[in-house]
């Protein structure tokens, strides 16, 4: 299994600021982007993929929106708009959430009130875990089996907080090579590169 998971720091969680924030200094199109370059490929859809979408500008919890790709059903369409449609959905689906709970909003699509840290230290059981990093050892060099789990920001950077329980969990740094890329380029990149070396 491939999977994404990208902090967005920026990110609301209310339904009507994140889809107002399209274009803004939140810039959520990222969250779109980024869903559409793991899910989709041309005139199909690649079937082993998990994205975690973790939305962290919020006055109560953060939500972690997860995107099964097996499991997704009428997507409606592989444009932003869609896309932010199904994010705004799950928000939506949690209000009034307590700290940790759970809901499936439709087939594929589950949100959940959890902390970035929490769902990586979950990941981590059964995930490797790689930071995606421009100063990190370079994604040729590495050799990829089971389960991967690809860690990404947004346009804030990680806390250095996060970086370091990142490393206790095993994760490691790999770079794209030497141009700060979007997250959502950097998707297309590591899907290319597993493709490649056939996982
Ligand atoms: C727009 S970048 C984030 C920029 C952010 N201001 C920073 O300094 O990290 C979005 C995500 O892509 C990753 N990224 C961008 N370029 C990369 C590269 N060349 N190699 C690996 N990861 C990269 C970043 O690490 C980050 O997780």
């Amino acid at each position: 299994m491939r999977a994404f998971i990208l902090r967005a720091r920026a990110a609301p969680t209310d339904s009507q600021a994140l889809l107002a924030e399209v274009g803004g200094d939140a810039h959520t199109e990222i969250l779109a982007h980024s869903l559409m370059n793991a899910i989709f490929v041309a005139q199909s859809h690649r079937d082993d993929v998990i994205v975690y979408l973790v939305l962290e500008s919020t006055k109560d919890y953060s939500r972690t929106i997860t995107f099964t790709s097996a499991e997704m059903q009428n997507i409606g369409g592989f444009h932003e708009q869609a896309l932010l449609k199904k994010v705004a959905a799950a928000l939506d689906a949690s209000v009034g959430f307590g700290k940790e709970m759970s809901r499936q909003v439709e087939p594929g699509i589950h949100v959940e009130t959890i902390s970035f840290e929490k769902k990586i230290q979950q990941l981590a059981e059964t995930y490797q875990l790689y930071m995606m990093d421009k100063k990190g050892g370079s994604i040729r060099e590495q050799s990829f089996s089971g389960d991967v789990c690809f860690i990404l920001t947004d346009h804030i950077p990680m806390p250095k907080k996060s970086f370091n329980s990142l490393k206790r969990l095993g994760t490691e740094k790999i770079s794209l090579g030497p141009k700060m890329l979007f997250a959502s380029q950097c998707v297309v990149l590591i899907h290319n590169e597993l493709d490649i070396c056939g996982l």
